[in-house]
């Protein structure tokens, strides 16, 4: 059984913020994660649950602090996990040199590369290491599990959804890398962690996944047309494109006057934890 350490716990809209370390065997070293338990888990009865994968230079702390969720959550029963954006100080020569590599850079996939595949196993870690810790340690519904996510963090919640349609029934993004084998922060992150194969890149890129494998689940996905990086790294047409030749059942928002930032994330945040709740039951 994994020790968890409790690093801080705050009242927040009646629940509970908490953030947490463990060891990881997946990522080789300490990890460190949030929760928010909403007021109606605190007497230990069972909710559903959402993790938010952040993106990149993120930490769990970014969308705990800058999202305001929690006010939502609470009125929902929502419990929200946000684990952190990649290992930290796996000692891998390079892995702080750039902020769309290595280290607050993880992608949410298992890296088949030396020296990365050491560490950087984030779709383990979230998907089964963290999972099984939140389900030991705080009161969820294993049955109503989903996943929403920005940017990397957005792909992540995209792909890991259709690569675990069975564990996180629910799915969102907010300006998610929707095709990351046609773009710089997507080739970059796959050329280095899985290698040269593009089979390999496939079963990683959210486009390509929803062709092969559609889900049942209605996505949502919310976009700026002033996001600095719409055009080079995010590129919602192709999996809009994708997703209306597969059947994928989707809702694709965009929005005038809105960039990359946690000021799109918060005004939008209500709706996607009302989209969780509802798809889950909540
Ligand atoms: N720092 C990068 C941009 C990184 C960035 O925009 N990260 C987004 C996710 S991809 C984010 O949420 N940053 C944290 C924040 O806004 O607090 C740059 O200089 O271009």
């Amino acid at each position: 059984m994994t020790t968890l350490e409790t690093v801080s716990e705050q009242r927040c809209f009646d629940g509970v913020q908490g953030f947490y370390k463990h060891p990881s065997t997946a990522c080789g070293g300490e990890m460190t994660f949030a929760v928010y338990r909403p007021p109606q888990a605190l007497s230990g009865a069972r909710r559903p649950v959402v993790t938010w994968l952040a993106g990149l230079t993120c930490t769990p702390e970014t969308f705990t602090i800058k999202a305001g969720a929690q006010r939502v959550a609470a009125q929902l029963g929502l419990i929200l996990v946000m684990p952190d954006t990649s290992p930290r100080g796996a000692g891998i020569a390079g892995e702080d040199d750039s902020y769309d590599f290595g280290s607050a850079a993880g992608f949410y996939l298992d890296a088949t590369q030396e020296p990365w595949s050491r560490n950087y196993n984030m779709e383990t870690y979230v998907t089964r290491e963290l999972a099984e810790i939140v389900a030991a340690n705080f009161p969820i519904d294993a049955e109503a599990q989903g996943i929403f996510g920005h940017s990397m963090g957005g792909h992540g919640a995209l792909t890991l959804h259709l690569r675990h349609p069975e564990r996180y029934r629910s799915v969102s993004a907010f300006a998610p890398v929707s095709a990351p084998m046609q773009c710089p922060w997507g080739q970059k992150a796959f050329r280095n962690y899985l290698g040269e194969d593009r089979d390999a890149w496939r079963q990683h890129d959210a486009s390509e996944l929803v062709r092969a494998r559609p889900s049942d689940a209605r996505m949502l996905i919310d976009q700026g047309r002033q996001d600095q990086f719409l055009e080079e790294q995010l590129k919602p047409e192709i999996f809009e494109a994708a997703c209306k030749e597969a059947g994928q059942p989707y809702e694709l928002r965009m929005h005038d006057g809105y960039d990359h930032s946690y000021y799109f994330v918060q005004t939008f945040i209500e709706d996607h934890l009302r989209h969780h709740a509802a798809a889950l039951g909540a």
